[in-house]
């Protein structure tokens, strides 16, 4: 019996992520939990012929209880996307529209505007500008599990991930339930866009299944560094200028798919899918299954024998990183080193470290100001 639990179901990720886990057999519940429209995605889910039992819950009425009440695994998409321009005020709007969010931050319903902006604003905009409406979705939302479901695997997607995953660590902390082998920021897409492109390289989509690329660091910009000297398709005649270019094509992968959507929000289908392989694993994990192995942003405390390994590789001690993690019945088995680099890969991750660790500040201090 597992349960599965989507925070954000009704949105751009959460909806197929949530089709993703209803089809997933290991799956025997699944709970799902939005600010808006979830019993109408939980009814339609809910007619699919898979084992799942579907339950949907809004805010009222003890939704957030309900929904985290008894799970084992809690998946959170919940946020504001990329999009060209948020800004958001405490004012009801007059007219809702197509460029209208709402969300709940503090129990009080926050409207965001979307105003017209030009695409160079668009694409300069970075995952940390959703910092302060997403640290306080999440916040409250980890809230929600420390109280309700405090055994729980947590894997965080919303952006930006290398700060919500702090902030909710820090959450688990002030209620006295962190176990830090149970948190998990989820950074598969670098992975899934990672595969994808060096296929392409190879001329072979086909490939993409196969291709396995490790991308440490964490999930944003310069913090993604593919590791494709240990891709299990070398790429050995990418000249240099070509290298830069698939590496900057993974680390701002996600730009994009912004650019792309013109408005409409980030990459939502990718990251369902990259979302779904991952809470899979983790799944088949607790289960029993060995030998299980992603790359996941994840605390040093985790495992500290593993953790010192990797600090001695980047010279310093980071808090969080992302490198391969081995999945066990606990959660997180191991930190693995990243093992032989290049000059090439050194130096990437020297530009990522200064990045994460402000990164790192920003989460832990949000929390720790707070006061909670
Ligand atoms: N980790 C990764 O690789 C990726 C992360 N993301 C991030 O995922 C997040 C969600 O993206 P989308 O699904 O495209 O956005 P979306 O706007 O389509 O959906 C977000 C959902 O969250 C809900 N929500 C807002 N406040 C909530 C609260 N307090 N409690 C529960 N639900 C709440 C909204 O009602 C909405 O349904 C964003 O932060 C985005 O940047 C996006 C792509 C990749
Ligand atoms: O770029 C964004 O804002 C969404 C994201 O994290 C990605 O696509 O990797």
């Amino acid at each position: 019996m597992v349960k599965a639990v989507v925070l954000g179901a009704a949105g751009g990720i959460g909806q197929p992520l949530s089709l993703l886990l209803k089809c997933n057999p290991l799956v025997t519940e699944l709970g799902l939990y939005d600010i808006v429209n979830t019993p109408g995605v939980a009814a339609d889910l809910a007619h699919i012929s898979t084992p799942a039992k579907v339950e949907g819950n809004l805010p009222d009425n003890d939704g957030l209880s309900k929904t985290l009440k008894g799970a084992d695994v809690v998946v959170i998409p919940a946020g504001v996307p990329r999009k060209p321009g948020v800004s958001y005020s405490r004012d009801p709007p007059v007219r809702a529209s197509a460029n209208m969010w709402s969300t709940r931050i503090d129990d009080k319903v926050i409207f965001l505007n979307l105003i017209e902006m030009k695409e160079a604003d668009m694409i300069d905009e970075c995952r940390d500008d959703l910092f302060k409406i997403n640290a306080g979705i999440v916040r409250d939302l980890a809230t929600g599990i420390a109280t309700y479901s405090p055994k729980a695997f947590v894997l965080v997607i919303s952006n930006p991930v290398n700060s919500t995953v702090p902030i909710v660590a820090e959450v688990l902390k002030k209620h006295g339930v962190y176990d830090p082998k149970r948190l998990f920021g989820v950074t598969t897409l670098d992975v899934v866009r990672s595969s994808t492109f060096v296929a392409e390289k190879h001329g072979n989509l086909s490939l993409a299944t196969e291709v396995v690329v490790p991308v440490v660091g964490g999930h944003s910009g310069v913090t993604i560094v593919p590791l494709l000297s240990q891709s299990s398709h070398p790429l050995p005649n990418l000249s240099t200028t070509e290298y830069e270019a698939l590496v900057k094509r993974i680390q701002f992968g996600g730009d994009e798919v912004v650019q792309a959507k013109g408005g409409a929000g980030s990459a939502t289908l990718s990251m369902a899918y990259a979302g779904a392989e991952f809470a899979n694993k983790v799944i088949k994990a607790f289960k029993g299954e060995k030998g299980l192995i992603a790359p996941s942003y994840v605390s040093s405390e985790a495992d500290r024998e593993g953790a010192a390994l990797l600090t001695k590789e980047l010279g310093k001690e980071v808090a969080y990183f992302s490198s391969n993690i081995e999945l066990g019945l606990g959660g997180i088995a191991k930190i693995n080193p990243l093992g032989k680099i290049t000059d090439a890969e050194r130096n990437l991750i020297k530009a990522a470290i200064p990045e994460l660790e402000k990164n790192i500040s920003s989460g832990v201090t949000f929390v720790v100001e707070a006061r909670l």
